[in-house]
């Protein structure tokens, strides 16, 4: 996507794809400097999508398949191209569309049309879970409760887990999340300026078991995510291939055999995956449900006070928009 975003054809230069030499070209990729056209870049990205998930045998056949659909660009176009490369080559997957429904008025709700839309389109079951079901408070209550400060602290985690509960419930094998080189580059730049060394580790990883890139947060438009963008954006236009050497140096980081890092355990309230007694999501949870909703917030203070803190917590006070993976 940086890749489209990134080299619209300067006025003028109306030159030909150097792929077909037939048609126009619509843009010029970072990555390969190569004016294209519209129906070479798809072709291009597809194959490559598809080099990327068999050099790295992402999937066994006959696994099932969750497609974080969020109804935006990146996971529909994820949506897409799974489910036509699944049936072009034949991996032999089960395909499913998992939504999670934060329960924002005037957001969610119209992107999970789009979500519907898709389910019809590419012939894929779709699972909604929501906030509300699974916490019984949707984003709008929170929001009404906290302010507009904190509360994507709430939805990062939330989703997170939302995500994970619904692949759960649809027993599938893995979960599939989309994300653009630009994100990538940003959450690598944030880490490095957080110095948060455990994410910086794993944010650029393929495959993770829980940990990946941290997309932004609707909420919080002008969250230190946003300055980041900025800078990259600037990068991007007296460098274009910036965003995929940030990308580069975030997959060549190595932490030293002597840096201590944190341990993973199960949460004791829910079982879910945690570093600490409590996952973010139930002390964040207990909060709500005691009215005092800034008790997972912050370094300090909180259900999890006995425990020693560790690079993932000390990230638990980080501003907003922040989402793990
Ligand atoms: N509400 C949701 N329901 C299901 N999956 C989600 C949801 N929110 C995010 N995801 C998954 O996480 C990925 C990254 O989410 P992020 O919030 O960064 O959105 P994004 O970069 O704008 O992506 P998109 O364009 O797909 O919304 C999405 O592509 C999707 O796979």
């Amino acid at each position: 996507m940086a890749d489209a975003e990134a080299a619209k054809p300067k006025s003028g230069g109306a030159r030909q794809c150097s792929v077909c030499n037939q048609k126009r070209a619509a843009l010029k990729r970072p990555k390969t400097l190569q004016q294209i056209c519209r129906d070479c870049f798809y072709s291009a990205f597809e194959e490559e999508v598809h080099n990327v998930i068999v050099g790295n045998q992402l999937f066994k056949r006959g696994e099932r398949i969750a497609i974080g659909a969020s109804g935006g660009k990146d996971s529909t176009v994820l949506a897409y191209v799974l489910s036509e490369l699944n049936r072009r080559h034949n991996y032999g997957l089960d395909l499913f569309l998992l939504s999670v429904d934060e329960g924002i008025t005037g957001y969610r709700d119209d992107s999970l049309e789009t979500v519907q839309r898709n389910k019809i389109q590419y012939g894929l079951p779709l699972k909604v879970v929501s906030y509300k079901e699974l916490y019984g408070w949707t984003m709008d209550e929170i929001v009404k409760m906290i302010g507009l400060k904190n509360n994507c602290t709430f939805c990062g985690v939330f989703r997170r887990q939302a995500l994970d509960r619904g692949a759960a419930m649809l027993q599938v094998d893995k979960l599939a999340t989309g994300h653009n080189a630009d994100d990538v580059a940003e959450t690598v730049l944030l880490n490095i300026l957080r110095g948060d060394i455990a994410r910086l580790s794993r944010c650029t990883s393929i495959v993770t078991g829980e940990d990946g890139p941290i997309p932004r947060c609707i909420y919080s438009p002008n969250a230190y995510r946003g300055f980041a963008r900025e800078f990259i954006k600037d990068l991007e236009r007296i460098r274009p291939r910036a965003i995929l050497d940030i990308i580069k140096s975030g997959e060549n980081f190595r932490i030293s055999a002597s840096t201590k890092m944190p341990e993973q355990g199960t949460c004791e309230r829910c079982g879910y995956i945690s570093s600490q007694k409590w996952c973010k999501a139930c002390v964040l949870l207990e909060g709500l449900n005691q009215g005092l909703p800034k008790l997972g917030i912050g370094r300090t203070r909180g259900l999890n006070n006995d425990h020693k803190m560790d690079a993932t917590q000390t990230s638990g006070s980080k501003p907003c928009g922040t989402l793990d993976f």
